[in-house]
């Protein structure tokens, strides 16, 4: 059973993921990770702290010489800027006078860490956060509640990756189909796996020009107003074998599976498997895909409406996810609030933030999707290595009778 989990906090030392059941022989550096990350930090519309702040990656256990050993792998991201917040975030008790609003250090932003943070932001995790948690200050919801946890994500979604590729051929790619009102053209082309490259170089992950530039405007316009946007993103992954999942229990289901790794992202408020919401609106006859004849004697669909999975299984087409993310909460031109010390109205907390962070949100998706995907695989397969998890896909897929495949 492949499981994860990540720890630390947003202006902690450091986060932490930690993948275990990844089978022994998996190829993945600590270079792959970084490009992985570096393509999180991506995206036109990104707040100041993405440009001084440095994702610092140390695989700690469970890979040797480049492959994996079939051990638990634990994965930390250092934070360049934790020397500003040790004394805010430290683990260990610090003197009380060091809290001061003023501790006597004449930084305006040392004043500012230190000053609890008691005007709960509508839309983040901190007012109801402070309820539930009896706390008084906001600054221990909103530092685990931050996305910045999504890099402990992608790392761990970068070994779940080169899995599905090393075992399957499985390719994933992921991109923004809409920022706020602007969206992608329904005809559009769609990237394949070859075209990551490309989404990367383009400022908003998007791969249509035209709706790039009308996004990027879109942000700066956004900007200008002191307010702030989301969108929509959508993850492909081509390559993935049928039969992953089940339909024999709902917690089985793939496509549920995908939608509750999707919907965890932070701000992520609506997923959709292949035509979701539009296939609702369609009659029968014009929203499955009809199996046909396909090359080489295999059977095909001759469109893809599904998304790549039926019954709660994968279906051998492209497996297709798209997530709504809701705009982000740190609005500039702040919201309303109540100061929760005093009772009174106020302005919601408002220092910096991301105007749009939707094209980041469309990694963080890929990374859950092949998390999801390579766990659904070794679920079918099985295998305590590259080798045995391959030969028991081969086994598997060759012994679909000719007829069925
Ligand atoms: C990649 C990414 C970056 C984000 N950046 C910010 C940000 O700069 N400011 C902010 O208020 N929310 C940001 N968010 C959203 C909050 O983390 C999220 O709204 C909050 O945790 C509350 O969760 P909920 O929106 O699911 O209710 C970001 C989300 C993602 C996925
Ligand atoms: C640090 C990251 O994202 C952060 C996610 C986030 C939030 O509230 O979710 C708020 C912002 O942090 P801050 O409030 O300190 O400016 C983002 O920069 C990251 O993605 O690496």
């Amino acid at each position: 059973m492949l499981r994860w989990l990540t720890a630390g906090e947003s202006h902690g030392p450091a986060l932490v993921g930690v993948l275990e059941g990844l089978p022994a022989g998996v190829q993945v550096t600590t270079e792959d990770i970084r490009q992985a990350l570096a393509r999180r930090r991506l995206g036109h519309g990104r707040g100041a702290r993405m440009k001084f702040e440095q994702d610092e990656v140390r695989i700690l256990g469970g890979v040797r010489h480049g492959v994996s050993m079939g051990g638990p792998v634990a994965v930390e991201i250092g934070n360049s800027e934790w020397p500003k917040w040790e004394t805010v975030m430290s683990a260990d008790p610090v003197p009380p006078e060091s809290l001061l609003v003023d501790a006597g250090t004449g930084d305006e932003r040392e004043v500012a860490r230190n000053r609890p943070l008691t005007r709960p932001r509508p839309g983040h995790a901190d007012l109801v956060g402070m309820q539930k948690y009896d706390l008084r200050d906001a600054r221990p919801v909103l530092e685990r509640a931050s996305a910045r946890e999504t890099a402990a994500r992608v790392a761990l979604g970068t070994l779940a990756a080169a899995l599905l590729e090393q075992v399957a051929g499985v390719r994933l790619v992921s991109h923004v189909v809409a920022i706020g009102p602007v969206a992608v053209p329904d005809n559009a082309p769609v990237p394949g796996p070859d075209d990551v490259a490309a989404l990367d170089a383009d400022p908003v992950r998007c791969f249509d020009a035209a709706s790039s530039s009308a996004m990027v405007a879109e942000i700066d316009q956004c900007q200008k107003d002191g307010d702030t946007l989301g969108g929509v993103v959508e993850v492909l992954a081509y390559g993935v074998p049928p039969g992953l999942g089940s339909h024999v229990s709902g917690d089985r289901r793939l496509d549920s599976r995908l939608a509750g790794a999707v919907m965890g992202i932070q701000a992520v408020k609506g997923v959709e498997i292949g035509d979701g919401f539009r296939t609702a609106a369609r009659r029968g006859s014009a929203a499955h895909d009809e199996i046909v004849p396909g090359p080489g004697d295999r059977l095909r669909r001759a469109t893809n409406r599904a998304g790549g999975t039926e019954g709660g299984m994968s279906n051998g087409e492209v497996v297709r996810v798209r997530a709504a993310m809701k705009p982000i909460s740190t609005v500039p031109r702040a919201l309303a609030t109540v100061d929760i010390t005093t009772g009174e109205p106020a302005k919601a907390i408002h220092q910096r933030s991301d105007v749009c962070a939707v094209p980041p949100a469309a990694v963080v998706a890929e990374a859950m999707v092949a998390l999801v995907l390579a766990q659904a695989l070794l679920e079918k397969v099985g295998g305590d290595s590259v080798t045995e998890s391959a030969r028991n896909l081969r086994g598997y897929l060759e012994a679909i009778p000719e007829h069925l495949r």
